[in-house]
This record gives structure tokens, C-alpha cells and sequence, in this order.
């Protein structure tokens, strides 16, 4: 039987929706293969890709084999920071002290950059805000190229940023010995007092009111008002300084990380760290990470103009008000911190 007009008509239109279909996914899968090969850059506005690191040499090489003079002398200064942390370790027996392995949890702080081999450690009020901006504009395959146009609450979304506690074994292993490990540091007692200020004197920070504040006022008060019990934001540095020493806390739970010490959150006698930077010398010591992977010509780390910063004559002033009793028993909760990054004794603390 001859098929009709409209039969063929409609045929020959099926065959063309099923060429049109074959040719799409060919392309696509040409688009898919080219993209695994050659991933996605975008350029940055001067004309760099921010992508993936192009020279042979890692970020550990350059660090520990400079082939740029300008960086031997910094390389000098890093290797005494590092002897400082090693020093310590074994001094103090923390590293031979019977503890318990490693576990994924103790690597969540961990920011990994497989892209350039590195892997930053972030430690809360030393301006880590700033860094996870440069670690996504780094790990963003060009998404981004300016690390201040991404909010300041999107660089503290976890899912933005991949941590080493995400991966096998055998690539935790991997990363650990091959990519360029680094962290930045705080003089201890200006960081606490930048986190006081920063969760307890500014009314938006309602959760730490709620969660710390209120535990605060409880414990630490006597004769405190229903209203200071329900709102616990009026916390005094003093009441905050007695949560932190009173042994009580530590064993309910581990302290938060805006004020746990740096050792622990950051396992620096275990971990070995490449490159401890300072807040002290921050942008400086910042660059230097970007020179050594590669993007410090065109990557800078955001300069910061804030007048309301915590110095060291404001901290000052907040331990005037503590006992020497306490500011005793302070010093010693956070006493590996001030060895091992080498902050000496700060000369307004009255010691026992
Ligand atoms: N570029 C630059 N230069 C100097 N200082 C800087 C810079 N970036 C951030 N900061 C200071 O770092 C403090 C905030 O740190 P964090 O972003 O880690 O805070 S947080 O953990 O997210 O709450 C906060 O310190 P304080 O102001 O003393 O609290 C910021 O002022």
C-alpha cells in the first residue's frame, strides 16, 4: 500500500527531529570532553586566567627552593616561624603526648585549592572572612576575579569552599604531602578581645547573645535581672574572661571557634604548616602565599581601612578590669598559642 501525502510528510519530519536531536547531543558531548580537558577560565580584567596554576613549580616548591631572590630573605623569616612551632611542640610534649589520632573532624577547618596545591587553615577574627573570599575567587574556576565582590556572608557558607575533611583517606594523605599548608595567626588576647567585641557589643549578633551570652550571665552573675537572663546581651569582658578559665566550660563543651586557641582548631603539632602568617603583617604575608601560587601579579590580598580595628592599646584597656588571679589562669589557657607563634608576654598582664 502507498503511504499517503501526510504519512511521508510526517515521516520526514520525524527524521528530521531525530537528526536535529543526534546533532545536539554530539555537540554537547564535544562540549562535555573539551570541558574535563580544559576547564572553564574566565579571564580576570587583567587578562589572566585565575584558574589553574600554569608554571611546573608547585606553591611548596617555590617556597622551599625560591627561584625569585626577592622571596629567599621572606623564606628565611618563614623557616624561623616554622622552628618556633617545632620548638614548642617538643617542649611542651604535644606532639609525643598520648592523644588520639587524627580524626576527619579535626580537618574541617581545613580550606583545600586543588587548582593551586594549597591548603589554608582558617582561624576565626585574623581576618579569615577575607581569606575565604580569595580562597573562592582561587578554587572559582574564574567565576569570580575580585574577592571583595563576593558578600561577606557567602564566604562563610560551608558548601562554598571545600575542606580536607571531605576526602578519602588516601587523598587527605595526598594533599597533606604534596600541597603548600598554611594558616594566620593573631596576638591571643587582641583576638579574644576582637571576638568580645565583634559577638557581645554589637546588638545584630542575636544567635551569640542567645547561645553563649545567656550561659554567660547564668554562670558567671550574681543577682542578674530576668531581662539580662533571657537576652544575655550585655555580657562584661570580665564575665567573659570567667566563662573562658572556669573548667567547667571546656568540659561541656569545646569552646567556640571564635575564641578556641589556634592549636586546636588548627592541630599545628600534628599538621605540618608551611608558612604561618600574621596578622601583624597580614597583607604582606598574604601576598607572599599568592606570589608563591602563582597569581600575585594579578590576585592581591583586599587592603582593609577600618578604623574600628582592635589594637593593642584597646586591649590594653580591657584587661585592666581583671584580676590578676584570672588574667593568670587566661594566660594559661592560651599560653601554646603565645609560644608557638612566638607572641611574648604581653607587658600589661600581671602574672602570679
Ligand atoms: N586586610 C585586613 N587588614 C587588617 N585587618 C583586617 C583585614 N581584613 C580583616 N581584618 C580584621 O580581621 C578581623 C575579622 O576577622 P574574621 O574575618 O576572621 O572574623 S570572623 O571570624 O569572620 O568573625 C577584624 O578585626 P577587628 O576589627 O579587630 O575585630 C577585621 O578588622
Amino acid at each position: 500500500m502507498k503511504p499517503t501525502l501526510f504519512e511521508v510528510m510526517r515521516m520526514s519530519r520525524i527524521c528530521r527531529m531525530a537528526l536535529v536531536t543526534c546533532l545536539g547531543s554530539f555537540i554537547l558531548v564535544i562540549f562535555y570532553f573539551q570541558s574535563m580537558l580544559h576547564p572553564v577560565m574566565r579571564r580576570n580584567p587583567f587578562g589572566m586566567d585565575i584558574c589553574c596554576r600554569k608554571g611546573s613549580r608547585s606553591p611548596l616548591q617555590e617556597l622551599y627552593n625560591p627561584t625569585q631572590l626577592e622571596l629567599s630573605n621572606t623564606a628565611i623569616l618563614h623557616q624561623m616561624r616554622r622552628d618556633q612551632v617545632t620548638d614548642t611542640c617538643r617542649a611542651n610534649s604535644v606532639t609525643s603526648r598520648k592523644r588520639r589520632v587524627l580524626t576527619p573532624n579535626d580537618l574541617k577547618h581545613l580550606v583545600v585549592d586543588e587548582d593551586h596545591e594549597l591548603i589554608y587553615c582558617y582561624v576565626p577574627k585574623v581576618a579569615c572572612t577575607n581569606w575565604k573570599r580569595v580562597m573562592m575567587v582561587l578554587t572559582g574556576r574564574g567565576k569570580y576575579s575580585d574577592p571583595m565582590e563576593i558578600p561577606a556572608n557567602e564566604a562563610h557558607v560551608s558548601a562554598n569552599l571545600k575542606t580536607l575533611n571531605q576526602y578519602s583517606i588516601p587523598e587527605i594523605n595526598h594533599r597533606l604531602k604534596n600541597y603548600m599548608k598554611f594558616l594566620f595567626v593573631r596576638e591571643p588576647f587582641e583576638r579574644l578581645v576582637s571576638a568580645y567585641r565583634n559577638k557581645f557589643t554589637q546588638k545584630y549578633n542575636t544567635s551569640f547573645h542567645k547561645r553563649y551570652g545567656t550561659k554567660i550571665v547564668k554562670r558567671q552573675r550574681k543577682n542578674a535581672t530576668q531581662e539580662a537572663l533571657r537576652k544575655g546581651d550585655d555580657v562584661k569582658f570580665e564575665e567573659f574572661v570567667a566563662y573562658l578559665i572556669d573548667p567547667l566550660t571546656q568540659r561541656e563543651e569545646p569552646f567556640n571557634e571564635h575564641w578556641q586557641t589556634v592549636y586546636s582548631l588548627c592541630h599545628p603539632c600534628h599538621i605540618h604548616y608551611d608558612l604561618v602568617g600574621k596578622y601583624e603583617t597580614l597583607e604582606d604575608d598574604s601576598n607572599y602565599v599568592l606570589q608563591l601560587a602563582g597569581v600575585g601579579s594579578y590576585l592581591k590580598f583586599p587592603t582593609y581601612a577600618k578604623s574600628t580595628k582592635t589594637t593593642d592599646e584597646m586591649t590594653t584597656e580591657f584587661f585592666q578590669n581583671i584580676s590578676m588571679e584570672h588574667q593568670t589562669q587566661l594566660y594559661d589557657v592560651y599560653k601554646l598559642d603565645f609560644l608557638m607563634f612566638n607572641y611574648s608576654v604581653p607587658s600589661y598582664l600581671k602574672l602570679e
